[in-house]
């Protein structure tokens, strides 16, 4: 598996331990930045993650900033990303399971790492169910496809 990582100041910590995490893993990864704490804006970090997914060149993106808010929203603009806000476990095993997200958003201003950590590594191992799921989930491409170049 081939992980794109990228955060705004307000989740370069927790990038930086994620990434460290991933490295224990023995999972690939390529950090998209940002590379410092200093003020960023995290569209500019959430793109280029978000493309890299929807292209096929990276299975999963994991994105994070304060809130996770951002990033989420950021993301899900890209055609093909399901990004999903996770906070807790029982949603990152689920939104797998169900939502099969290819792209993760945590704000490191919520939780703590260790919770944090736990996330990912469920997130990470955990496959989609596909069956009643899978009807869904191309039901959310359709509303995709239908709203494509609409401004
Ligand atoms: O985008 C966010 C909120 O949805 C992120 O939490 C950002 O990290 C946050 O907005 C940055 O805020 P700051 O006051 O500029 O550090």
């Amino acid at each position: 598996m081939k992980v794109a990582i990228g955060a705004d100041h307000g989740g370069y910590n927790l990038k930086e331990e994620i990434k460290r995490l991933l490295t224990s893993m023995n999972i690939s990864f390529e950090d998209f930045g940002c590379t410092c704490n200093d003020s960023v804006d995290y569209p500019d970090y959430a793109l280029p993650v978000a493309e890299k997914v929807a292209a096929g060149e990276f299975d999963r993106g994991i994105l994070v900033c304060g809130t996770g808010i951002g990033m989420s929203i950021a993301a899900n603009k890209v055609p093909g990303i399901r990004c999903a806000l996770v906070h807790d476990t029982f949603s990152a095993r689920a939104t797998r399971e169900h939502n099969d997200s290819n792209v993760l958003a945590l704000g490191e201003r919520v939780i703590g790492p260790g919770l944090a950590l736990d996330i990912v590594k469920i997130w990470l191992e955990t496959e989609f169910q596909g069956g009643r799921h899978a009807r869904r989930v191309e039901k959310i491409a359709a509303i995709e496809a239908k709203h494509a170049g609409v401004k």
